[in-house]
């Protein structure tokens, strides 16, 4: 085993112990129970020997280990087995939990847009009941590892010969370590198609893509699609089964022409009176029992070793949480208010694998209290530029200043802390009406009851949506979303102006951004809420927070203190509404192409 497997040994030893220390211990009588039983052909050769010698000692002595070794081996794996699954389960959720809270947690979102972290991820979902067997399987080597041991020095005590089976035998341990590696080659060739099948099952059970792929005509397509993609990541697994299916039978059929031939041996000798029949007894005891047993081994080392591949993919993901932790060590507070505002400079950033960058040489100055606009094309870098404010994703160039101070300095939970906002994939919430909003700040949550509805309520009327709590049947305790008992569904607007409400639950964000959050209401409506917000964010505006709105209608912006008009990842044009139509170019020319289709 490598350093790697020695670390991932440790950790789930750890894990181990930290869930249960007795049930650690307990674990282990298991392995007592497995030499008594690996003993066996021992007591039984004694007890044949003892009767052919009338040595009443003897039989004695054997027919005290045979009942012995019953007798215990029934109460060491009771207490062995039952130790075992227990962790198994505390173990599995444990590591549930951790992997939950490390992929929720890192300080960025680079890993979710990574292809390379994507198969990581996908291949540790895959196996993350494994994990959880880790310290079960560790506990079933050591169990495994007593019988060859113990059978080996039976052998050894009764038949030298016997010792010759080990050369047939041992191969099996070679075919163990073999089929590992096609497995894990296999799991590295199928990683990809196994993560595009796992997204085409989604889409085809979802129930938004599923009617939208009946509608389009395009599910016989996607499921065909899908079956290619389940073929493709299945095809290296069967490969990888079949040779070691194939070398298996190979050995066994060696290993039982050896066993024969050397049984025949010592039988001839046993009828000639050179060898007692007690020997003969275990001899034959021991041929079956050191195939099983090393076969056994083998079986279960394979099966650790991918209990293993599994935690260091988990270390793998503790690994990459703790570096990204520590490159944003920043600590600094956030200010209070805003004064000067949010400068960006020379900021350009690229996705993580791809070939060029979303945004690039981005100056800009959002002043402090300013109602900002972002318009632009499809593509044009406007989300990116929200997903960069807000700490999402690092800078491939340039840096982001909030009152003066790099955003790289900021301690980051605390700074997202002071930002809000509602985006066009705005999340569903299936929970109660008062949780889906309060969420938007959730020491609200944590409040007394009257404050958090004063606060929700509040929230609800900022954004216009407090016609979506009237039509909800018990208004805030209303339980969201048809799957749940008593739930009730809302339409998608309805959904998204609950989204709006969560953003405004949170009080003096110094950012507020507002990603397309009403593309789903119709454009004066829109208006209408925009210009809601804007007079809300020139109320608290006083306390300095930027409010940034993303859309595409340009209608919506008019009321905007500044105008940024983003195309190909670059600023085309910054102003006020008024400069930016005087100025005759990209903004007016687009405004006026939307206002006559309006018209
Ligand atoms: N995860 C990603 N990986 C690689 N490229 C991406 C990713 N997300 C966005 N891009 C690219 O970055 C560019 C800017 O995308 P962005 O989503 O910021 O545009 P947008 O102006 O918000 O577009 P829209 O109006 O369609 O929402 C596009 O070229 C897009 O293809």
């Amino acid at each position: 085993m490598n350093g790697g497997w020695w670390t991932s040994l440790r950790l789930v030893t750890r894990i181990a112990w930290e869930q249960g220390r007795g049930h650690a211990v307990a674990a282990l009588l298991e392995v007592v129970s497995r030499v008594l039983t690996a003993l066996f052909p021992l007591f039984a050769g004694l007890v044949v020997g003892g009767l052919a010698a009338r040595d009443l000692t003897l039989v004695l002595l054997g027919a005290g280990g045979l009942v012995l070794s019953r007798a215990l081996n029934f109460l060491l794996v009771i207490v062995g087995v039952e130790s075992r699954l227990v962790l198994m389960e505390r173990v599995g959720h444990a590591i549930d939990l951790r992997v939950g809270q490390l992929s929720g947690e890192a300080a960025t979102l680079d890993h979710l847009e990574d292809p390379a972290h994507q198969d990581q991820a996908q291949a540790l979902a895959e196996r993350l009941g494994r994990v959880g067997m880790a310290y079960n399987l560790l506990v079933n080597v050591l169990n495994n590892l007593a019988g060859p041991v113990i059978t080996i020095v039976v052998a050894a005590t009764a038949d030298w010969r016997l010792l010759l089976l080990l050369a047939v035998a041992l191969p099996a341990t070679w075919l163990g370590r073999r089929s590992i590696q096609w497995e894990a080659e296999a799991e590295k060739a199928g990683a990809e198609a196994g993560r595009r099948s796992a997204h085409l099952l989604g889409a085809a059970t979802a129930p938004v893509a599923s009617s939208e792929l009946r509608v389009l005509g395009a599910r016989r397509w996607a499921l065909d699609l899908l079956s290619r993609e389940a073929a493709r990541w299945r095809h290296p697994h069967r490969t990888a089964e079949v040779r070691t299916a194939g070398w298996s039978i190979v050995l066994a059929v060696g290993y039982l022409g050896a066993a024969a031939a050397i049984l025949a041996w010592m039988v001839r000798d046993a009828l000639d009176g050179r060898i007692d029949p007690g020997r003969l007894v275990t001899g034959v005891l021991v041929v079956g029992q050191l195939r099983e047993s090393v076969t056994d081994l083998q079986w279960v080392i394979s099966g650790l070793s991918g209990a293993l591949r599994a935690v260091s993919r988990y270390r793998w993901l503790e690994d990459y949480a703790r570096t990204v932790d520590e490159e944003h060590a920043g600590t600094a507070a956030p200010p209070a208010r805003l004064t000067d505002g949010i400068r960006l400079q020379g900021v350009g950033f690229r996705y993580p694998g791809a070939d060029r960058e979303s945004l690039s040489d981005i100056d800009l100055h959002l002043p402090a209290g300013a109602v900002v606009a972002v318009v632009g094309e499809n593509g044009a870098g406007k989300s990116t530029l929200v997903k960069l404010l807000t700490g999402m994703h690092d800078l491939s160039s340039g840096r982001i200043l909030v009152d003066g101070v790099d955003l790289r300095a900021l301690d980051l939970p605390a700074w997202r802390a002071r930002c809000s906002g509602a985006f066009q994939d705005h999340a569903r919430l299936e929970l109660t009406a008062r949780e889906a909003v309060g969420a938007g700040s959730v020491e609200v949550l944590d409040a007394g009851r009257a404050e958090i509805d004063s606060r929700v309520l509040r929230a609800l009327e900022d954004s216009s949506a407090s016609d979506v709590l009237r039509a909800l049947p018990d208004g805030l305790d209303t339980q969201l979303g048809a799957a749940w008992p008593g739930g009730v569904d809302i339409s998608g607007g309805q959904w998204q102006r609950l989204a709006v409400a969560r953003a405004m639950v949170r009080l003096d964000p110094l950012l507020l951004v507002l990603d397309e959050p009403t593309s789903a209401l119709d454009p004066a409506t829109e208006h209408a809420l925009f210009d809601r917000y804007a007079e809300a964010a020139r109320a608290t505006g006083g306390r300095g927070g930027v409010t940034l709105l993303i859309t595409h209608r340009f209608s919506t912006v008019a009321a905007a203190d500044l105008v940024i008009v983003l195309a190909d990842g670059g600023v085309a044009e910054v102003g006020t509404h008024a400069d930016l139509m005087a100025a005759g170019g990209r903004y007016a020319d687009l405004y006026a192409l939307q206002a006559a289709g309006y018209r």
